[in-house]
């Protein structure tokens, strides 16, 4: 990188450092938050809300039970100035809601702002000016002084303008670009505002610290709140405030660590949205506090239509990685985390756990509104056995046996590498049915035919092989053995090992059964196949012949020993067992 030389830190230490705080765990109970997703957010989209649209936010917010909304900068145009009166006009106000409207500390701008006011029961008046070093040189070319009095003179006309309204109207004061200002101005400015203000315990002051643009690491920004924390005077009556922003990508960990310090309320965004690259994200912050098990007083259980609604109205994305809340957060791909996950569900089912301790797994995604199958457990080529197994034993009811799932995963892992896509489960469940369940090629099962005699079981099989039908015949010590010798007897098959398993499969009706049979053949190399019937018999030799039919060389093995019956012997056959 070039240039380098051209940068320097843009921020201010505070003249005393206490980080004290730090060694603080986390923080103990929910902030006031305050949403300004209709002003901050809104004044960074490409197209403001309509109307229309903002109502719909701003009813979301109260639903989710905010109390203290920024609804906007009712001087900025007809659409700022509108809602508000909408929102006093329709009566969507509820009680127990503040509504906060910002204004820059000139006065024609303080007074529009007070005349969409009227009606408004509760309201936060937020005034701001800039203080920061390089406004005051290179916006305002005014003095510290001169700075201090456009801030002391917006004070006082809320005051004023307030006590003619005969309003109860709550204030709040912005030090603008507080992070590129030296802390002790920023405190001068502050003081002197609360010192017009005079706040009480019944009538709080707000003093918010906005990282307007993000100058430092974290622990800097919360170091500079813990100073004017210390040091703002009636600090009993005043509630501070933090509007962080995320220039550095810290506007979470600014909250944060800034509640530590002592804040007391966070102004921030659903998702994050925001001029730049966004204000503090309420989501993110919210639930990092439910997921250490501290009530966020806010509901974020809705997720998914809580970002429908989102991406409706401001016409942004959550991005797929957004913490808690976009498409991939549950979304496990890779073996050994499904392995993980899905042992960590069995685990949690079986032991009725009472905390959520799922390896991968932050917070169950139940929480937010979000599904197991269709979110978490994902299936591409970085997949394994417990992956595929699972979607297989949740959505399907199939439960095969521990070597099978690994020969299955294997084999899915294979086609999801050379479509180079995810397979859905279905999907999944297709390759399942067409390549492991009731095969019938190079042979076909047509019908059979079992009898027991003395402690023997003599059995028969119709099979339609190589175009022609052939009868087998077999015995074994039970039904199964008595086919299986007759498959391998015919086609000179020597089968070392043998492992079957089988179980019902519809949970509700148990109509069906599957069966699983893994062959282990001279080679020591085992095949499996799965038979799908209602009767558990038929099942069972489905299964046998589908793990034959997946035998290497099986299809040449039949073709090469050309077996046939006549058709007298078939018709005789099927009238045997009554088919025609
Ligand atoms: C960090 C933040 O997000 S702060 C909020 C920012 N949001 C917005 O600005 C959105 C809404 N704003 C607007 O629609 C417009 O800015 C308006 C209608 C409020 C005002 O528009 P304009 O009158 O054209 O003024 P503009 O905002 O460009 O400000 C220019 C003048 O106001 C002064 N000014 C700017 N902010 C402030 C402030 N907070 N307090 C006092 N004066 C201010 C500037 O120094 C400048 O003064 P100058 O005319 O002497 O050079
Ligand atoms: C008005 C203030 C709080 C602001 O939006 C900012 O500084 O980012």
């Amino acid at each position: 990188m070039k240039n380098v030389e051209h940068y320097k830190k843009g921020y201010y230490m505070p003249p005393v450092v206490d980080m004290s705080w730090a060694q603080k765990e986390c923080t103990d109970k929910a902030p006031t938050w305050c949403s300004v997703d209709l002003r901050d957010g809104n004044q960074a989209l490409i197209i403001p809300m309509s109307l229309d649209e903002k109502i719909e936010f701003y009813k979301t917010l109260v639903h989710m039970g905010f109390k203290e909304i920024e609804v906007g900068f009712p001087a900025a145009s007809e659409t700022e100035y509108e809602f508000l009166r909408t929102l006093v006009e329709q009566d969507l106000i509820p009680d127990d809601v503040t509504v906060q409207v910002l204004t820059q500390a000139r006065e024609h701008i303080i007074r529009k702002t007070f005349k969409a006011l009227e009606g408004v029961k509760n309201a936060i008046v937020h005034v701001y000016n800039s203080t920061s070093v390089a406004q005051r040189q290179q916006v305002f070319h005014k003095s510290r002084a001169e700075i201090k009095k456009i801030a002391v003179d917006g004070a006082r006309l809320l005051r004023d303008l307030t006590i003619e309204a005969g309003a109860n109207y709550r204030f709040e004061y912005s030090p603008e670009s507080f992070t590129g200002t030296e802390p002790e101005f920023a405190l001068e400015v502050c003081n002197a505002v609360l010192d017009v203000w005079q706040p009480t315990r019944d009538r709080k002051a707000i003093i918010n610290l906005p990282s307007t643009v993000q100058m430092s690491m974290s622990h800097i920004y919360a170091s500079q709140i813990a100073f004017l924390s210390q040091h703002l005077k009636y600090r009993e009556n005043v509630v501070l405030s933090l509007h962080p922003h995320n220039d550095r990508g810290c506007g979470v960990a600014d909250a944060e660590m800034g509640l530590l310090a002592g804040a007391d309320r966070i102004e921030g965004t659903l998702f994050g949205n925001g001029e730049r690259t966004g204000n503090a994200d309420i989501v993110t912050i919210g639930m990092n506090m439910f997921a250490l098990g501290i009530d966020p007083e806010l509901d974020f259980s809705h997720m998914p239509e809580l970002i429908d609604m989102y991406e409706r109205v401001t016409r942004m994305e959550v991005h797929p990685r957004q913490p808690y809340a976009g498409k991939l957060v549950f979304a496990a791909f890779s073996g050994s985390h499904q392995d993980a996950i899905a042992k960590g569900m069995k685990f949690r089912e079986e032991r009725d756990e009472a905390y959520w301790t799922v390896p991968y797994l932050y917070i169950d995604p139940h929480d937010v509104g979000r599904r197991y199958e269709a979110d978490v457990i994902r299936i591409n080529s970085q997949s394994g056995k417990g992956g595929v197994g699972f979607i297989m034993e949740q959505k399907y009811d199939v439960n095969m046996p521990k070597k099978m799932r690994e020969d299955f995963s294997y084999f899915v892992k294979e086609v999801s590498d050379h479509k180079h896509q995810e397979l859905k489960p279905a999907e999944i469940y297709q390759i399942f049915s067409q390549y492991y369940v009731n095969t019938k090629d190079p042979i076909r099962l047509e019908n059979f035919s079992l009898q027991k005699r003395a402690d023997r079981w003599l059995g028969q099989i119709l099979l339609q092989a190589n175009g022609e039908e052939v009868i087998l015949q077999g015995q074994g010590n039970g039904q199964l053995n008595a086919v299986s010798n007759a498959i391998c007897k015919a086609y000179g098959i020597t089968i070392t090992n043998l492992v079957y398993s089988e179980h019902d499969l519809d949970r509700d009706s148990g109509s069906r059964g599957i069966a699983y049979f893994g062959l282990t053949d001279t080679n020591g190399k085992t095949t499996w196949g799965a038979g799908i019937d209602t009767d558990t018999i038929t099942a069972s030799i489905m299964a046998f012949v589908t793990a034959i039919n997946r035998m290497e060389g099986m299809t040449e093995r039949v073709r090469f020993r050309a077996l046939k019956s006549s058709p007298a012997e078939v018709g005789q056959f099927r009238a045997s067992v009554g088919q025609h």
